[in-house]
C-alpha cells in the first residue's frame, strides 16, 4: 500500500536535492524528474514541500498524472478522499420508454429502452445526450456497459500516450492485439458479430445482441483520444479492408484468414486509391491479367495513400481485369508475402501514426481463389463498402469536433485574460455555442442514419442511404474543420505548439484534411447527396 504522509512530513522534503510536491492529494518525488521537467526545474523547486495543485492545474491536463504517477508518486496525503470511481462500471437503470414514443418510432417496447444513468464529465454537449440523462429510443443496458468498458481502457492505457505515439508515428502492437482480444475488431465490420470465425467476445455485450449502435460506441470512444492517427492505426485499414472479404469472399479464404484478423494477430487494409485515381474510382489503372491456365492473376500497378499499408499482411485491392470504366474493375486479396509487393511509408500533413503507404505491385501472382466477388463486378463490392466507411468517418469526425469543443470549454473555464475567465467573454461563448450546435445536429442525424442501417439491412441501406450518408460526411467534416479552427483560436499559442494542454487541438487541426478528402471528397459528397437522393426518391414516388 502507498505511504500516507501528513502535510508536515511532505514539508520536510523542501530542498533541491529532496523535492516532494503535493498534487490533488497525492505526493510526488520530483527530485530527479525536475531536471527533465518541460516547464523547468526552478518552478518545481519553488513549490518544494508544498501543495502545488493550483499551479499544476493551470499548466497541465489531468491525464499527465496518469502517465507519470507510476514513476513519481511516493504516497498520498492522510485523509485524501478516495479517487472518483467514474471509470468503474455503474449499475445502469434500464427503463421501458413510454408507449407513444415506441409507437411513433415503430419499434417494440422491448427495444425502446432509456438509459438514465449519467456518465462522463457532464460538460454540457461534451458527450452525446444519452450520456447526460437525455431520453433516447436507441440505447439499451449493453450500450451503456460498453461505453464504460471502452472508456476505461482508453483512459488508462491509450490516452496518456497518444501524443507520444503520434510523434513516433507508431502505436505499439500490443494495443492492436488488445483490440482483437477485447473482441472489438470483430464487432467493427458493419455486420452481425461473426461468431463463426472467432472465439473472441466483447465482455459487456453478448454476441447475439451486437448491433450498429455498439459499433458506433466503440468508434466514438476510440475517437475521444483526439487523434485521427491513433484511430486509423487501429481501424483505418481494418474497418474498410475486411468488410468486403466478409461479405463477398469465398468460404475457404474466409476460414483461412478471418480468425487471425479478428484476433488482432494479422492486419489488412483497403488499396483502391492510385496516384491518378481517388474519388474517381472507376478510372483506376492497376491491372490484373488472368494467366492462360486460369489459375492466377498477374498484378501490376501502384496504390497511394493506403492507410495501414506498411503493417498489413493483406491488401483488399481494386484492380482492372476488363475494359475501361466501372465494368472492368475487380477486387483481389493480395498477400504481402507474394513476391513483387513493396511498401513505402508516406509523410503526410496529419494522422501521423496511421501508417499512410505507397504500394507497388510488380508481376505479383495472385491465386484466383483470392477474387473478392465476381470478375469485373468489383464496383459493386466497392460501392457496398462506402456507406460503412463513410459512417466510420462521420463518427470519428463528429467526436473529434466534440473533443475540440470539450477541450475548449474546459480551458475557457480555467484560463483568465483581462481579469476574467475566457468563458466570461461573450466572443468566446459564441464560439462555443457555434461548435456545440453543429456537433449536436450532426450527432442526431448520425443516430438516425445508424438506426436506418440497423432496420434496413445491407442491401436496402446501400441503395437508399448512400445520398444521406454522403451529406452527413460533408456535414460532419465541415463541422470538424470549423471546430478545429475555433478551438485553435480559443487555445491561442497552446494550439500552435505541439504537446501539452493544446495537444489534441493542434493535432486535430492537422488531421482535418484526412477526413475531408479521403472516402469521397467534400465536393463529391455534396454532389452525391443530391444526385443519389433524387434517384431514390424517384423510385419511391417523388412528385416534383
Ligand atoms: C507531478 C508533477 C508534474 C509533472 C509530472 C509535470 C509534467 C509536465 C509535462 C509532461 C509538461 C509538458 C506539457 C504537458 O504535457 O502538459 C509540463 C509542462 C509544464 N509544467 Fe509541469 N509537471 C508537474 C508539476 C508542475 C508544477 C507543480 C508546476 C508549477 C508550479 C508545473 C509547471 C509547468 C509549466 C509552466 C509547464 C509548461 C507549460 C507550457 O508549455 O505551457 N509543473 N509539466
Amino acid at each position: 500500500m502507498a505511504k500516507v504522509f501528513t502535510p508536515e512530513e511532505v514539508k520536510a522534503h523542501n530542498k533541491s536535492d529532496d523535492n516532494f510536491i503535493i498534487v490533488h492529494g497525492d505526493v510526488y518525488d520530483v527530485t530527479e524528474f525536475k531536471n527533465e521537467h518541460p516547464g523547468g526545474k526552478k518552478i518545481l523547486e519553488r513549490v518544494a514541500g508544498k501543495d502545488a495543485t493550483v499551479q499544476f492545474d493551470k499548466y497541465h491536463k489531468l491525464s499527465v498524472l496518469e502517465k507519470y504517477k507510476p514513476k513519481l508518486q511516493v504516497g498520498s496525503l492522510e485523509g485524501k478522499a478516495p479517487a472518483p470511481k467514474a471509470e468503474e462500471p455503474k449499475p445502469v437503470a434500464v427503463k421501458a420508454a413510454p408507449a407513444p414514443v415506441a409507437a411513433a418510432a415503430k419499434i417494440s417496447d422491448e427495444e425502446a429502452v432509456t438509459v438514465h444513468e449519467t456518465f462522463g464529465d457532464l460538460i454540457p454537449y461534451g458527450d452525446p445526450g444519452w450520456y447526460q440523462s437525455y431520453h433516447s429510443p436507441y440505447y439499451k443496458a449493453t450500450h451503456a456497459a460498453l461505453r464504460v468498458e471502452v472508456r476505461e481502457w482508453i483512459t488508462k492505457e491509450v490516452e496518456p500516450y497518444v501524443t507520444e505515439w503520434d510523434e513516433a508515428r507508431h502505436v505499439p502492437e500490443k494495443i492492436y492485439q488488445q483490440m482483437g482480444q477485447r473482441g472489438y475488431l470483430a464487432g467493427l465490420l458493419g455486420v452481425k458479430y461473426p461468431v463463426e470465425y472467432t472465439d473472441r467476445r466483447v465482455a459487456s455485450v453478448p454476441a447475439e445482441e451486437w448491433d450498429h449502435f455498439h459499433e458506433l460506441i466503440v468508434t466514438d470512444e476510440l475517437s475521444r483520444t483526439g487523434s485521427g492517427g491513433f484511430v486509423w492505426s487501429q481501424i483505418g485499414g481494418y474497418g474498410i479492408g475486411l468488410p468486403p472479404v466478409v461479405r463477398f469472399g469465398g468460404e475457404a479464404l474466409k476460414k483461412r484468414i478471418l480468425p487471425g484478423l479478428l484476433a488482432g494477430e494479422k492486419r489488412i487494409c483497403l488499396a483502391i486509391t492510385e496516384p491518378d485515381a481517388g474519388s474517381d474510382v472507376a478510372n483506376l489503372t492497376c491491372e490484373a491479367k488472368l494467366t492462360e491456365d486460369g489459375k492466377h492473376y498477374i498484378v501490376n500497378g501502384e496504390k497511394k495513400w493506403i492507410t495501414n499499408g506498411i503493417w498489413s499482411d493483406y491488401f483488399t485491392t481494386a484492380v482492372r481485369t476488363g475494359g475501361p470504366g466501372m465494368g472492368g474493375v475487380s477486387v483481389l486479396l493480395i498477400e504481402k508475402t507474394s513476391p513483387g509487393v513493396s511498401v513505402r511509408k508516406m509523410d503526410c500533413q496529419g494522422v501521423w501514426s496511421s501508417g499512410t503507404t505507397y504500394i507497388t505491385f510488380e508481376d505479383v501472382k495472385v491465386p484466383v481463389e483470392n477474387l473478392i466477388g465476381k470478375e469485373n463486378q468489383g464496383f459493386k463490392v466497392i460501392m457496398t463498402n462506402f456507406n460503412h466507411e463513410r459512417l466510420g468517418i462521420v463518427i470519428q469526425s463528429n467526436r473529434f469536433s466534440r473533443v475540440l469543443y470539450e477541450e475548449s470549454m474546459k480551458y475557457a473555464n480555467k484560463r483568465k485574460t483581462f481579469g476574467k475567465k475566457l468563458v466570461e467573454h461573450p466572443v468566446i461563448r459564441m464560439k462555443l455555442a457555434q461548435m456545440a450546435r453543429q456537433v449536436e445536429a450532426c450527432h442526431n442525424w448520425l443516430e438516425n442514419i445508424v438506426y436506418q442501417c440497423e432496420k434496413m439491412g445491407t442491401t436496402e441501406s446501400m441503395l437508399r442511404l448512400g445520398g444521406a450518408i454522403a451529406g452527413l460526411k460533408a456535414q460532419s467534416t465541415t463541422t470538424f474543420e470549423f471546430c478545429a479552427r475555433e478551438a485553435a483560436q480559443i487555445f491561442g499559442g497552446l494550439a500552435y505548439s505541439r504537446g501539452g494542454q493544446g495537444a489534441k487541438v493542434e493535432r486535430l487541426y492537422r488531421d482535418v484534411k484526412a477526413y475531408m478528402i479521403p472516402g469521397g471528397s467534400l465536393e463529391i459528397m455534396e454532389d452525391l447527396s443530391i444526385r443519389q437522393a433524387l434517384k431514390v426518391h424517384q423510385a419511391i414516388g417523388m412528385k416534383l
